[in-house]
């Protein structure tokens, strides 16, 4: 079973970070391995505190994690500030981990902020270089580059992002009218299409689009296979979101298919 490494911060309501990352990394038939690097008291309305951890602890985990398990792909989440980002670059190029998937994860469902505004340029001076493929959503892709995104810019958005050292970019697409998102590897656009739910239960799409890109790196398809199925499974994760769970944007199902087409 190939190895997937998620580096992120815990969301007690388990919508999202840590707690949607190994349900999606179940999902896609990877065993899923964690560091946590911080923590949120959070739920589906809101995220009430976040609680850093020095960075010497995400370096631990993912020492601990590599020297015995092993690792086949990482995908970073939520990684709040500078310290923390330049600790896992340092250790993602020391360990030299393949197939890493960067998830900036810069504002929260529900608004709260979750990266410092000072962090935005260790990412992109230490992390982003280092990625296979940088997984913005459109809003994140606007605040990395400073300028408004409009659909129609979403390639040069996309293109403008590659400058910044990943060898590709998935611009993903659940805050579009299309629904689709663009991958970008410097060569080719590729719109990656499917199903658009209607559903407000969209906490933790992006974590799971994020985690499931890695396991499908770690299994070995290519770049493009390997986004088709990630949207495939964010897009379902979100069809069977818990409306039942919390007051607000309720958290993706992963296994919501998988359940249903087992009968169970
Ligand atoms: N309403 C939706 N219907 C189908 N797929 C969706 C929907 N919302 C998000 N997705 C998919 O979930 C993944 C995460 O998308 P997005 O919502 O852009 O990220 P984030 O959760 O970080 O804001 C993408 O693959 C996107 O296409
Ligand atoms: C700990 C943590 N990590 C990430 C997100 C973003 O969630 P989404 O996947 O909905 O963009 C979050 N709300 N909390």
């Amino acid at each position: 079973m190939k190895r997937v490494l998620s580096v992120a911060t815990s969301d007690s309501g388990a919508g999202a970070g840590i707690q949607a990352d190994l349900k999606a990394f179940l999902r896609c038939g990877v065993y899923g391995t964690t560091a946590v690097v911080a923590t949120t008291a959070q739920n589906t309305v809101g995220v009430t505190d976040i609680y850093p951890f020095p960075p010497g602890v995400a370096v631990g985990q993912i020492e601990a994690v590599a020297e015995d398990i092993g690792v086949d792909a990482v995908k970073t989440g939520m990684l709040f500030n500078a310290g923390i980002i330049s600790a896992v670059a340092g250790a993602v190029r020391r360990l030299g981990l393949p197939n890493l998937v960067v998830d900036p994860v810069m504002v929260a469902e529900s608004g709260a902020e979750l990266l410092e505004p000072a962090a935005v340029e260790t990412y992109k001076e230490e992390l982003f270089p280092l990625a296979r493929v940088l997984t913005p959503n459109v809003n994140e892709a606007f605040a990395l580059l400073g300028e408004p995104v409009d659909e129609g810019g979403i390639e040069d958005c996309a293109a403008a992002l590659l400058e910044l050292g990943p060898e590709a970019v998935v611009v993903t697409g659940g805050h579009t009218s299309a629904g689709a998102d663009l991958l970008y590897d410097g060569l080719r656009f590729e719109r990656i299409e499917g199903p658009v739910h209607s559903s407000q239960n969209t906490h933790g799409a992006g974590c799971t689009h994020s985690s499931a890109l890695a396991s499908f790196l770690a299994r070995g398809f290519g770049l493009l296979e390997a986004a088709r199925r990630a949207r495939e499974v964010a897009s379902e994760a979100v069809g069977y979101g818990l409306a039942e769970i919390g007051a607000g944007a309720g958290p993706v199902h992963a296994l919501g298919g998988v359940l249903e087409r087992g009968g169970r």
